[in-house]
């Protein structure tokens, strides 16, 4: 190699470790936009911003970043999306905690949830694909927690204490026997207000404006999400199930399922005469109709909508409410009930911040 080579050759420069939280965000949706307010807020004061990204723009010059208008610039301005260089951000921080959090539905970033942790990362996220996900996502994450902090607070009723109180519960040897209820903010929303006097499609589209809908609303109505949440407290709770062991009964007609997003979302109507039926057979029975999640005892699990007569607890619910009713062994005569709003973006944002300021 000439001299002049050697003398200009990049040689690593290690950066000085100092005390402090820096965080990249992927997603600036409904739930990144919501918590990208929240850091502006005297109670994220402590955390450093370093990169935020949306589906295809990212941005980690702190200048921009500190940019009140960053999200609605990321739209059409911004580098090209690149793992790699966010994580490069949180290294050049030098921060002592380095937390990815991760606020899509994407199921390639959920798949890396894993392998961050097993880097040194610490992981926050609203997405549900990865525990939520196949069996032996789930147990690679579990030896990859070991490493550092996975905190999943927004994954199951948008942060109500569930898999806390879950947790707290397993510490002290009770045991979860069966699990009920509403897991899904979005259904509950429409199941509590729909009367048939206006079409459900219309109460859909109400619900995704608010912002309680997946990003494909057919997650919600196939039962898929609704899914996800009862698979990730029953293995939370010791149930190594699998997602071939939830019975799931989807909302959305056959004729829309493979149907791009776009139209399914042009083409709503075609749910409301099947759901408009369903709701007058149960109407005329005395009952109302709820989509419900349900396992019991020996491990089966099934999702799907449910006609309960108006004495249910599910049917007394409002707006976006969840209610988890846990059967353990110590709260056996009368189960445990968690309930509060399950979806909408200033709660599940605060989860996530919740679980970042948790971390130390
Ligand atoms: N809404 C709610 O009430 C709740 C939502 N959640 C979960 O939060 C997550 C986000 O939901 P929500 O905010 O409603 O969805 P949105 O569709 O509003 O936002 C999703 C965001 O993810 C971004 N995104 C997609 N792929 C990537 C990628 N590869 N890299 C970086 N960003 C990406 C999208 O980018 P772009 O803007 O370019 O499309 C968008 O900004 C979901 O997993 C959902 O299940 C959990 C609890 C409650
Ligand atoms: N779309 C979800 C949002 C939270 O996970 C729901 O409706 O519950």
């Amino acid at each position: 190699m000439s001299a002049v080579l050697a003398s200009e050759a990049v040689v690593p420069v290690a950066v000085p470790q100092v005390d402090g939280t820096a965080i990249v965000l992927l997603g600036t949706g409904v739930v990144g936009g919501a918590l990208l307010k929240l850091l502006n807020t005297p109670a994220a004061s402590a955390l450093r911003l370093v990169g935020v990204a949306n589906s295809r723009r990212q941005q980690t010059d702190p200048e921009h970043l500190a940019d009140r208008g960053l999200r609605e610039k990321l739209k059409t301005h911004g580098e090209p999306r690149d793992d790699a260089s966010l994580l490069d951000a949180l290294e050049r921080s030098g921060a002592s905690i380095k937390v990815i959090i991760d606020a899509t539905a994407n199921n390639a970033l959920a798949a890396r949830h894993a392998e961050w942790l097993e880097q040194g990362y610490h992981v926050v996220t609203a997405n549900k694909a990865l525990a939520g996900g196949a069996l032996a996502g789930w147990r690679a994450l579990q030896a990859a927690r070991e490493k550092r902090t996975y905190g999943d607070a927004a994954t199951v009723g948008a942060g109500l204490p569930v898999l806390s109180t879950l947790r707290r519960l397993r510490q002290c040897g009770d045991a979860l026997l069966t699990l009920e209820g509403v897991f899904s903010g979005s259904l509950s929303y429409l199941f509590n207000q729909y009367d048939g006097s206006q079409p459900f499609s219309v109460l859909l589209a109400e619900a995704r404006k608010l912002g309680y809908t997946e990003p494909d609303p057919r997650s919600d109505l196939s039962g898929e999400d609704v899914a996800r949440k009862l698979l990730i407290i029953a293995r939370n709770a010791g149930f190594a199930l699998g997602t071939d062991e939830v019975e799931v009964e989807s909302l959305v007609p056959e004729a829309l399922r493979g149907v791009d997003t776009e139209t399914f979302l042009a083409r709503l109507e075609e749910l409301d005469e099947p759901l408009a039926r369903r709701h007058a057979e149960a109407k005329a029975r005395g009952g109302v109709l709820r989509f419900l999640a349900r396992l019991n005892q020996r491990g089966k699990a099934r999702v799907g909508l449910v006609e309960v007569p108006a004495t249910h607890p599910a049917a007394r619910l409002y707006g976006t409410d969840n209610q988890f009713a846990l059967t353990t062994t110590r709260y056996h005569s009368q189960p445990l009930v968690i309930q509060g709003p399950g979806a909408g973006p200033e709660v599940t944002a605060q989860a996530l911040l919740g679980d970042v300021l948790a971390i130390g």
